[in-house]
Protein backbone atom coordinates (compact mmCIF):
# COMPACT_ATOMS: atom_id res chain seq x y z
CA UNK A 1 0.00 0.00 0.00
CA UNK A 2 1.07 3.21 -0.67
CA UNK A 3 1.25 5.60 2.15
CA UNK A 4 -0.50 9.27 1.39
CA UNK A 5 1.59 12.21 1.62
CA UNK A 6 -1.21 14.30 3.63
CA UNK A 7 -1.43 11.45 6.64
CA UNK A 8 -1.24 12.76 9.52
CA UNK A 9 -0.79 11.00 13.54
CA UNK A 10 -4.72 10.84 13.38
CA UNK A 11 -5.18 9.00 10.43
CA UNK A 12 -6.13 5.55 11.16
CA UNK A 13 -3.13 2.92 12.26
CA UNK A 14 -3.42 1.09 9.06
CA UNK A 15 -3.08 3.92 6.68
CA UNK A 16 -0.08 5.04 8.82
CA UNK A 17 3.78 4.97 7.59
CA UNK A 18 5.85 2.21 9.65
CA UNK A 19 8.88 4.45 11.21
CA UNK A 20 12.31 2.56 10.99
CA UNK A 21 15.07 3.67 12.84
CA UNK A 22 18.31 2.35 13.22
CA UNK A 23 20.75 3.25 15.91
CA UNK A 24 19.48 4.09 19.22
CA UNK A 25 21.85 6.64 20.67
CA UNK A 26 21.50 9.85 21.60
CA UNK A 27 19.57 11.11 18.44
CA UNK A 28 18.24 7.68 17.59
CA UNK A 29 16.10 8.05 21.52
CA UNK A 30 15.47 11.82 20.74
CA UNK A 31 13.39 10.50 17.33
CA UNK A 32 11.52 8.33 18.79
CA UNK A 33 10.33 10.35 21.97
CA UNK A 34 9.62 13.11 19.82
CA UNK A 35 7.56 10.68 16.96
CA UNK A 36 5.78 8.76 19.69
CA UNK A 37 4.48 11.77 21.41
CA UNK A 38 3.78 13.45 18.01
CA UNK A 39 1.05 10.68 18.06
CA UNK A 40 3.12 8.02 15.36
CA UNK A 41 1.80 4.45 16.04
CA UNK A 42 4.07 2.18 14.19
CA UNK A 43 7.60 2.97 15.13
CA UNK A 44 9.94 0.30 15.15
CA UNK A 45 13.85 1.08 16.30
CA UNK A 46 16.69 -1.05 16.86
CA UNK A 47 20.47 -0.85 17.94
CA UNK A 48 23.02 -3.22 17.85
CA UNK A 49 21.41 -7.29 18.21
CA UNK A 50 23.55 -7.09 22.05
CA UNK A 51 21.80 -4.15 23.30
CA UNK A 52 18.54 -5.57 21.92
CA UNK A 53 16.99 -7.00 25.63
CA UNK A 54 18.32 -3.48 27.40
CA UNK A 55 16.42 -1.67 24.75
CA UNK A 56 13.09 -3.47 24.57
CA UNK A 57 13.21 -3.11 28.61
CA UNK A 58 13.61 0.85 27.87
CA UNK A 59 10.57 0.94 25.54
CA UNK A 60 8.80 -1.68 27.93
CA UNK A 61 4.74 -1.17 27.84
CA UNK A 62 5.10 1.96 25.12
CA UNK A 63 2.62 1.72 22.91
CA UNK A 64 3.35 2.23 18.90
CA UNK A 65 7.15 1.20 19.66
CA UNK A 66 8.41 -2.19 18.67
CA UNK A 67 11.88 -3.20 19.67
CA UNK A 68 13.32 -5.36 16.63
CA UNK A 69 16.82 -7.32 16.92
CA UNK A 70 18.59 -5.59 14.40
CA UNK A 71 18.09 -3.51 10.87
CA UNK A 72 17.06 -6.54 8.83
CA UNK A 73 14.05 -6.58 10.69
CA UNK A 74 13.95 -2.84 10.53
CA UNK A 75 14.50 -2.66 7.03
CA UNK A 76 12.04 -5.06 6.40
CA UNK A 77 9.17 -3.35 8.02
CA UNK A 78 9.55 0.25 7.73
CA UNK A 79 8.18 3.06 5.08
CA UNK A 80 11.07 5.62 6.19
CA UNK A 81 13.63 4.33 7.56
CA UNK A 82 16.78 6.99 9.44
CA UNK A 83 20.22 5.04 10.11
CA UNK A 84 21.38 7.33 13.05
CA UNK A 85 24.61 5.84 13.42
CA UNK A 86 28.18 6.74 14.00
CA UNK A 87 29.39 8.86 10.70
CA UNK A 88 32.58 6.57 10.17
CA UNK A 89 30.30 3.28 10.30
CA UNK A 90 27.82 4.47 7.61
CA UNK A 91 29.05 2.67 4.79
CA UNK A 92 29.39 -0.75 6.97
CA UNK A 93 25.97 -0.31 8.81
CA UNK A 94 24.38 0.24 5.22
CA UNK A 95 26.26 -2.63 3.55
CA UNK A 96 24.74 -4.68 6.07
CA UNK A 97 21.12 -3.39 6.44
CA UNK A 98 20.25 -1.35 2.90
CA UNK A 99 20.00 -4.54 0.57
CA UNK A 100 16.96 -6.06 3.17
CA UNK A 101 15.01 -2.44 2.67
CA UNK A 102 11.49 -2.36 1.48
CA UNK A 103 11.01 -1.64 -1.88
CA UNK A 104 9.70 1.37 -2.52
CA UNK A 105 10.54 3.25 0.89
CA UNK A 106 12.17 6.34 1.79
CA UNK A 107 15.84 5.94 3.51
CA UNK A 108 17.65 9.23 5.54
CA UNK A 109 20.35 9.52 7.18
CA UNK A 110 20.85 11.45 10.46
CA UNK A 111 24.93 11.35 10.11
CA UNK A 112 26.47 15.09 10.32
CA UNK A 113 28.56 15.09 7.17
CA UNK A 114 26.77 13.44 4.11
CA UNK A 115 29.09 12.72 1.54
CA UNK A 116 30.31 9.06 3.84
CA UNK A 117 26.34 8.86 3.74
CA UNK A 118 25.36 9.77 -0.12
CA UNK A 119 27.85 6.95 -1.42
CA UNK A 120 26.74 4.39 1.37
CA UNK A 121 23.24 4.70 0.20
CA UNK A 122 24.07 4.73 -3.66
CA UNK A 123 26.20 1.84 -3.27
CA UNK A 124 23.82 -0.27 -1.42
CA UNK A 125 20.51 0.76 -1.62
CA UNK A 126 18.04 -1.31 -3.48
CA UNK A 127 17.13 0.78 -7.14
CA UNK A 128 13.68 0.97 -6.15
CA UNK A 129 14.62 2.77 -3.09
CA UNK A 130 14.07 6.65 -2.57
CA UNK A 131 16.88 8.84 -0.91
CA UNK A 132 15.43 11.77 1.30
CA UNK A 133 18.21 12.44 3.75
CA UNK A 134 17.63 14.43 6.66
CA UNK A 135 20.06 16.03 9.57
CA UNK A 136 18.43 18.11 13.10
CA UNK A 137 21.46 21.08 12.95
CA UNK A 138 21.21 20.67 16.89
CA UNK A 139 21.99 18.73 19.96
CA UNK A 140 19.86 15.70 21.47
CA UNK A 141 19.02 17.87 24.73
CA UNK A 142 17.97 21.12 22.50
CA UNK A 143 14.02 21.76 21.83
CA UNK A 144 13.88 20.98 17.80
CA UNK A 145 11.45 23.40 18.00
CA UNK A 146 12.12 26.60 15.41
CA UNK A 147 15.45 24.82 15.21
CA UNK A 148 16.85 24.08 11.32
CA UNK A 149 16.07 20.60 10.23
CA UNK A 150 17.93 20.18 7.02
CA UNK A 151 16.07 17.92 4.24
CA UNK A 152 18.16 16.55 1.22
CA UNK A 153 15.87 15.16 -1.56
CA UNK A 154 18.33 13.38 -3.77
CA UNK A 155 16.47 10.52 -5.17
CA UNK A 156 12.52 10.84 -5.04
CA UNK A 157 9.65 12.59 -6.00
CA UNK A 158 8.03 15.74 -4.70
CA UNK A 159 4.98 13.06 -3.12
CA UNK A 160 7.94 11.15 -1.19
CA UNK A 161 9.02 14.79 -0.10
CA UNK A 162 6.15 15.59 1.45
CA UNK A 163 5.28 12.51 3.27
CA UNK A 164 8.83 13.01 5.03
CA UNK A 165 7.73 16.37 5.46
CA UNK A 166 4.62 15.03 7.35
CA UNK A 167 6.04 12.70 9.19
CA UNK A 168 8.67 15.36 10.70
CA UNK A 169 6.26 17.92 11.20
CA UNK A 170 5.17 17.41 14.77
CA UNK A 171 9.14 18.56 16.16
CA UNK A 172 8.14 22.13 14.95
CA UNK A 173 11.39 22.57 13.41
CA UNK A 174 12.22 24.72 9.77
CA UNK A 175 12.92 22.80 7.49
CA UNK A 176 15.92 23.75 4.82
CA UNK A 177 16.31 22.27 1.67
CA UNK A 178 20.02 21.16 0.83
CA UNK A 179 21.33 19.05 -1.55
CA UNK A 180 23.88 16.35 -0.20
CA UNK A 181 26.90 18.84 -1.33
CA UNK A 182 25.28 21.77 0.00
CA UNK A 183 25.06 20.23 3.21
CA UNK A 184 28.95 19.52 3.88
CA UNK A 185 29.99 23.07 2.42
CA UNK A 186 27.58 24.81 4.77
CA UNK A 187 28.20 22.86 7.74
CA UNK A 188 31.77 22.88 7.42
CA UNK A 189 31.63 26.59 7.47
CA UNK A 190 29.40 26.72 10.77
CA UNK A 191 29.65 23.38 12.55
CA UNK A 192 33.51 22.01 12.00
CA UNK A 193 35.24 25.73 11.95
CA UNK A 194 33.18 26.76 15.51
CA UNK A 195 33.74 23.20 16.94
CA UNK A 196 37.72 23.87 16.79
CA UNK A 197 37.79 26.99 18.57
CA UNK A 198 35.92 25.42 21.08
CA UNK A 199 37.90 22.11 21.30
CA UNK A 200 40.53 24.57 21.57
CA UNK A 201 39.55 26.41 24.36
CA UNK A 202 39.06 22.84 26.36
CA UNK A 203 42.78 21.91 25.46
CA UNK A 204 44.00 24.84 26.63
CA UNK A 205 42.91 24.98 29.67
CA UNK A 206 43.50 21.42 30.10
CA UNK A 207 46.94 22.22 29.28
CA UNK A 208 47.08 24.71 32.29
CA UNK A 209 45.40 22.34 34.87
CA UNK A 210 42.93 25.23 35.47
CA UNK A 211 39.15 25.26 35.66
CA UNK A 212 37.99 28.43 33.90
CA UNK A 213 35.08 28.97 36.10
CA UNK A 214 37.41 28.91 38.96
CA UNK A 215 40.24 31.93 38.89
CA UNK A 216 37.70 34.40 38.07
CA UNK A 217 39.61 35.23 34.34
CA UNK A 218 36.42 33.43 32.20
CA UNK A 219 33.45 34.43 34.29
CA UNK A 220 30.80 36.45 33.46
CA UNK A 221 29.44 37.72 30.09
CA UNK A 222 30.92 36.59 27.13
CA UNK A 223 33.13 34.13 28.80
CA UNK A 224 29.98 31.99 30.08
CA UNK A 225 29.57 31.56 26.75
CA UNK A 226 33.22 30.18 26.39
CA UNK A 227 33.00 27.77 29.24
CA UNK A 228 29.55 26.69 29.01
CA UNK A 229 29.63 25.84 25.10
CA UNK A 230 33.33 24.52 25.37
CA UNK A 231 31.70 22.05 28.42
CA UNK A 232 28.65 21.24 26.52
CA UNK A 233 30.94 20.22 23.26
CA UNK A 234 33.28 17.82 25.79
CA UNK A 235 30.19 16.12 27.18
CA UNK A 236 28.86 14.97 23.91
CA UNK A 237 30.07 11.84 22.01
CA UNK A 238 33.61 12.05 20.71
CA UNK A 239 32.27 10.58 17.33
CA UNK A 240 30.04 12.94 16.69
CA UNK A 241 32.68 15.88 15.95
CA UNK A 242 35.43 13.53 14.70
CA UNK A 243 33.18 12.74 11.87
CA UNK A 244 31.67 15.94 10.74
CA UNK A 245 35.46 17.04 11.14
CA UNK A 246 37.52 14.52 9.27
CA UNK A 247 34.91 12.99 6.92
CA UNK A 248 33.96 16.37 5.47
CA UNK A 249 36.71 17.56 2.91
CA UNK A 250 35.66 21.12 3.63
CA UNK A 251 36.23 21.12 6.77
CA UNK A 252 39.88 20.90 6.81
CA UNK A 253 40.37 23.14 4.73
CA UNK A 254 38.89 25.82 7.52
CA UNK A 255 40.15 24.49 10.51
CA UNK A 256 43.57 24.59 8.95
CA UNK A 257 42.82 27.89 8.71
CA UNK A 258 41.69 28.50 12.09
CA UNK A 259 44.91 27.56 12.94
CA UNK A 260 46.75 29.26 10.94
CA UNK A 261 44.63 32.93 11.87
CA UNK A 262 44.81 31.85 15.34
CA UNK A 263 49.31 31.62 15.18
CA UNK A 264 49.69 34.86 12.77
CA UNK A 265 47.49 36.44 15.58
CA UNK A 266 49.50 35.14 18.30
CA UNK A 267 52.97 36.20 16.35
CA UNK A 268 51.78 39.84 16.48
CA UNK A 269 50.89 40.30 19.91
CA UNK A 270 54.51 38.77 20.87
CA UNK A 271 55.98 41.32 18.14
CA UNK A 272 54.13 44.00 20.02
CA UNK A 273 53.05 44.90 16.24
CA UNK A 274 50.34 47.43 17.16
CA UNK A 275 49.80 48.52 13.44
CA UNK A 276 49.97 45.44 12.42
CA UNK A 277 47.43 43.74 14.60
CA UNK A 278 45.33 46.35 14.35
CA UNK A 279 45.11 46.00 10.44
CA UNK A 280 44.71 42.54 10.10
CA UNK A 281 41.85 42.72 12.84
CA UNK A 282 40.06 45.41 11.34
CA UNK A 283 40.49 44.05 8.07
CA UNK A 284 39.04 41.36 9.23
CA UNK A 285 35.83 43.27 10.88
CA UNK A 286 34.90 45.11 7.32
CA UNK A 287 35.19 41.50 5.44
CA UNK A 288 32.64 39.84 8.12
CA UNK A 289 30.79 42.78 9.45
CA UNK A 290 30.77 45.00 6.69
CA UNK A 291 32.07 48.90 6.39
CA UNK A 292 29.53 49.93 8.99
CA UNK A 293 29.07 47.24 11.42
CA UNK A 294 28.14 49.92 14.44
CA UNK A 295 25.31 50.48 12.20
CA UNK A 296 21.81 48.80 13.37
CA UNK A 297 21.36 46.85 9.64
CA UNK A 298 19.74 43.68 11.64
CA UNK A 299 19.27 43.34 15.71
CA UNK A 300 22.17 42.14 17.18
CA UNK A 301 22.02 38.46 18.46
CA UNK A 302 23.40 39.18 21.52
CA UNK A 303 22.17 42.50 22.92
CA UNK A 304 24.13 42.53 26.27
CA UNK A 305 26.13 40.29 28.65
CA UNK A 306 24.35 40.67 31.79
CA UNK A 307 21.48 38.14 29.96
CA UNK A 308 24.63 35.84 29.81
CA UNK A 309 25.81 36.66 33.70
CA UNK A 310 23.45 34.12 35.29
CA UNK A 311 24.19 31.49 33.10
CA UNK A 312 27.48 31.61 34.73
CA UNK A 313 29.48 28.39 36.37
CA UNK A 314 31.68 30.54 38.58
CA UNK A 315 31.20 33.95 40.56
CA UNK A 316 32.72 36.77 39.28
CA UNK A 317 35.21 38.60 41.93
CA UNK A 318 33.56 41.56 43.06
CA UNK A 319 30.09 40.84 41.96
CA UNK A 320 28.02 43.46 43.58
CA UNK A 321 30.30 45.32 44.58
CA UNK A 322 31.16 47.95 41.95
CA UNK A 323 29.21 48.86 39.28
CA UNK A 324 32.10 48.32 36.75
CA UNK A 325 32.27 44.38 37.97
CA UNK A 326 33.35 43.59 33.93
CA UNK A 327 36.55 45.36 34.08
CA UNK A 328 37.60 43.81 37.38
CA UNK A 329 38.91 41.25 35.73
CA UNK A 330 42.33 41.74 33.82
CA UNK A 331 41.07 42.54 29.52
CA UNK A 332 41.02 39.47 28.03
CA UNK A 333 42.66 39.36 24.22
CA UNK A 334 39.75 36.92 23.38
CA UNK A 335 42.33 35.48 20.53
CA UNK A 336 39.66 32.85 19.96
CA UNK A 337 37.21 35.46 18.33
CA UNK A 338 39.99 37.64 16.77
CA UNK A 339 41.07 34.36 14.95
CA UNK A 340 37.42 32.99 14.28
CA UNK A 341 36.41 36.81 12.30
CA UNK A 342 39.87 36.33 11.06
CA UNK A 343 39.64 33.00 9.69
CA UNK A 344 36.06 33.90 8.25
CA UNK A 345 37.42 36.74 6.26
CA UNK A 346 40.25 35.10 5.00
CA UNK A 347 37.45 31.86 3.88
CA UNK A 348 35.21 34.54 2.71
CA UNK A 349 32.65 32.80 5.01
CA UNK A 350 29.35 35.08 5.58
CA UNK A 351 28.76 34.18 9.05
CA UNK A 352 25.11 36.10 8.86
CA UNK A 353 24.02 33.82 5.37
CA UNK A 354 24.61 31.01 7.48
CA UNK A 355 22.93 32.27 10.46
CA UNK A 356 19.31 32.60 8.37
CA UNK A 357 20.10 29.65 6.53
CA UNK A 358 21.59 26.60 8.97
CA UNK A 359 22.62 27.64 11.72
CA UNK A 360 23.09 25.56 15.02
CA UNK A 361 22.32 27.04 18.40
CA UNK A 362 26.28 26.60 18.83
CA UNK A 363 27.32 28.82 16.23
CA UNK A 364 24.19 31.34 16.61
CA UNK A 365 25.62 31.88 20.25
CA UNK A 366 29.46 32.02 18.72
CA UNK A 367 28.76 34.67 15.91
CA UNK A 368 26.51 36.77 18.40
CA UNK A 369 29.79 37.18 20.85
CA UNK A 370 31.77 37.58 17.71
CA UNK A 371 29.60 40.37 16.39
CA UNK A 372 29.20 41.69 20.37
CA UNK A 373 32.79 41.91 20.40
CA UNK A 374 33.37 43.52 16.79
CA UNK A 375 30.74 45.58 16.98
CA UNK A 376 31.82 47.75 19.31
CA UNK A 377 34.95 49.97 18.44
CA UNK A 378 35.93 50.00 22.41
CA UNK A 379 35.20 46.49 23.35
CA UNK A 380 37.15 45.16 20.23
CA UNK A 381 39.86 48.37 20.83
CA UNK A 382 40.14 46.91 24.32
CA UNK A 383 40.97 43.27 23.46
CA UNK A 384 44.04 44.56 20.85
CA UNK A 385 45.00 46.47 23.60
CA UNK A 386 45.17 43.60 25.86
CA UNK A 387 46.44 41.45 23.61
CA UNK A 388 49.38 43.52 22.96
CA UNK A 389 50.32 44.68 26.03
CA UNK A 390 48.21 42.54 29.31
CA UNK A 391 49.42 38.98 30.11
CA UNK A 392 47.30 38.11 32.38
CA UNK A 393 45.98 35.37 29.18
CA UNK A 394 49.22 35.35 27.89
CA UNK A 395 49.79 31.60 28.87
CA UNK A 396 46.20 30.43 28.27
CA UNK A 397 46.60 32.32 24.66
CA UNK A 398 49.90 30.22 24.20
CA UNK A 399 48.09 26.98 25.13
CA UNK A 400 45.11 27.73 22.56
CA UNK A 401 47.91 28.22 19.82
CA UNK A 402 48.95 24.84 20.14
CA UNK A 403 45.45 23.30 20.95
CA UNK A 404 44.61 24.56 17.82
CA UNK A 405 47.31 23.16 16.03
CA UNK A 406 46.99 20.04 17.35
CA UNK A 407 43.50 20.05 16.93
CA UNK A 408 44.19 21.20 12.92
CA UNK A 409 47.02 18.40 12.54
CA UNK A 410 44.98 15.18 13.62
CA UNK A 411 41.98 16.28 11.78
CA UNK A 412 44.21 16.86 8.64
CA UNK A 413 45.57 13.43 9.21
CA UNK A 414 42.25 11.72 8.81
CA UNK A 415 43.15 9.93 12.39
CA UNK A 416 39.85 9.03 14.43
CA UNK A 417 41.71 7.25 17.55
CA UNK A 418 43.79 9.95 17.86
CA UNK A 419 40.68 12.45 18.01
CA UNK A 420 39.34 10.02 19.97
CA UNK A 421 42.17 10.00 22.84
CA UNK A 422 42.66 14.31 22.50
CA UNK A 423 38.65 14.34 23.03
CA UNK A 424 38.81 11.97 26.17
CA UNK A 425 41.64 13.41 28.13
CA UNK A 426 40.24 16.96 28.43
CA UNK A 427 36.44 15.02 28.43
CA UNK A 428 38.16 13.64 31.67
CA UNK A 429 39.41 16.09 33.28
CA UNK A 430 36.12 18.21 33.26
CA UNK A 431 33.47 15.60 33.53
CA UNK A 432 32.56 16.96 37.07
CA UNK A 433 30.64 19.67 35.81
CA UNK A 434 28.90 17.92 32.56
CA UNK A 435 25.20 17.27 34.23
CA UNK A 436 25.25 20.91 35.38
CA UNK A 437 26.56 22.30 32.32
CA UNK A 438 24.10 20.22 30.03
CA UNK A 439 21.23 22.34 32.38
CA UNK A 440 22.85 25.50 32.14
CA UNK A 441 23.74 25.72 28.91
CA UNK A 442 20.80 24.34 27.61
CA UNK A 443 18.72 27.38 29.20
CA UNK A 444 21.26 29.84 28.18
CA UNK A 445 20.62 28.48 24.28
CA UNK A 446 17.00 29.04 24.93
CA UNK A 447 17.60 32.50 26.33
CA UNK A 448 19.30 33.30 23.45
CA UNK A 449 16.49 32.26 21.49
CA UNK A 450 13.91 33.39 23.09
CA UNK A 451 15.51 36.69 23.02
CA UNK A 452 15.97 37.04 19.41
CA UNK A 453 12.59 35.69 18.82
CA UNK A 454 10.91 38.45 20.94
CA UNK A 455 13.66 40.93 18.74
CA UNK A 456 12.46 39.28 15.14
CA UNK A 457 8.40 40.27 16.66
CA UNK A 458 9.28 44.02 17.16
CA UNK A 459 9.29 46.21 14.89
CA UNK A 460 12.92 47.89 14.05
CA UNK A 461 13.03 51.35 16.28
N1 LIG B 1 24.68 14.05 19.11
C1 LIG B 1 24.44 15.12 18.38
O1 LIG B 1 24.53 16.25 18.88
C2 LIG B 1 24.04 14.96 16.95
C3 LIG B 1 24.43 13.84 16.23
N2 LIG B 1 24.10 13.74 14.90
C4 LIG B 1 24.51 12.58 14.12
O2 LIG B 1 23.62 11.52 14.41
C5 LIG B 1 24.30 10.26 14.36
C6 LIG B 1 24.11 9.56 15.69
O3 LIG B 1 24.68 10.36 16.70
P1 LIG B 1 24.38 10.09 18.24
O4 LIG B 1 23.03 9.54 18.39
O5 LIG B 1 24.77 11.31 18.98
O6 LIG B 1 25.48 8.96 18.52
P2 LIG B 1 25.38 7.71 19.51
O7 LIG B 1 26.74 7.14 19.61
O8 LIG B 1 24.70 8.14 20.75
O9 LIG B 1 24.42 6.70 18.72
C7 LIG B 1 24.78 5.88 17.64
C8 LIG B 1 24.19 4.52 17.92
O10 LIG B 1 24.22 3.70 16.76
C9 LIG B 1 24.61 2.40 17.20
N3 LIG B 1 25.05 1.55 16.12
C10 LIG B 1 26.27 1.42 15.58
N4 LIG B 1 26.28 0.46 14.64
C11 LIG B 1 25.03 -0.04 14.59
C12 LIG B 1 24.41 -1.07 13.84
N5 LIG B 1 25.10 -1.81 12.96
N6 LIG B 1 23.10 -1.32 14.04
C13 LIG B 1 22.40 -0.61 14.94
N7 LIG B 1 22.93 0.38 15.70
C14 LIG B 1 24.23 0.66 15.52
C15 LIG B 1 25.70 2.73 18.20
O11 LIG B 1 26.11 1.63 18.96
P3 LIG B 1 27.63 1.67 19.57
O12 LIG B 1 27.66 2.84 20.51
O13 LIG B 1 27.77 0.37 20.28
O14 LIG B 1 28.56 1.86 18.42
C16 LIG B 1 24.98 3.80 19.02
O15 LIG B 1 24.11 3.26 19.98
C17 LIG B 1 25.77 10.56 14.06
O16 LIG B 1 26.05 10.33 12.72
C18 LIG B 1 25.90 12.04 14.43
O17 LIG B 1 26.89 12.68 13.70
C19 LIG B 1 23.31 14.68 14.28
C20 LIG B 1 22.86 15.77 14.98
C21 LIG B 1 23.23 16.03 16.35
O1 LIG C 1 25.26 22.86 17.76
C1 LIG C 1 26.31 22.21 17.57
O2 LIG C 1 27.20 22.57 16.82
C2 LIG C 1 26.50 20.97 18.32
O3 LIG C 1 27.56 20.71 18.79
C3 LIG C 1 25.38 19.99 18.35
C4 LIG C 1 25.36 19.28 17.06
C5 LIG C 1 26.30 18.30 16.80
C6 LIG C 1 26.26 17.63 15.59
C7 LIG C 1 25.30 17.95 14.67
O4 LIG C 1 25.29 17.30 13.52
C8 LIG C 1 24.36 18.92 14.92
C9 LIG C 1 24.40 19.59 16.14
Amino acid sequence: MTIRPDVTPESPVDEQPAIGLIGMGAMGNMYTRLLSQAGWKKIYICDLPSKYEALKAKYEGIAGIHVLKDGHLVSRVADWIMYSVEAEYIDKVVAQYGPSTKMGAIVAGQTSVKSPEKAAFEKYLPEDVEIVSCHSLHGPTVSPVGQPLVLIKHRATDDSLRLVEQILKPFHSRYVYLSYEDHDIVTANTQAVTHAAFLSMGTAWHSSLAYPWEHGLYVGGIETVKVNIMLRIYSNKWHVYAGLAILNPSARVQIDQFARSTSEIFKLMLASDAAGLRTRIYDARRIVFGTAPDARVRAPILLSEDLLDRFSLGKKPSSGLSPTTRQSAPPNSHLSLLAMVDCWARLGIKPFEHLDLAATPIFRMWIGVAEYLFRSEARLDAAIHAALYETAHRADDLEFVVGARGWSQCISFGNFELYRERFMNTSAFFESRFEEATKVGSAMIQALMDSSTELDAKPPP
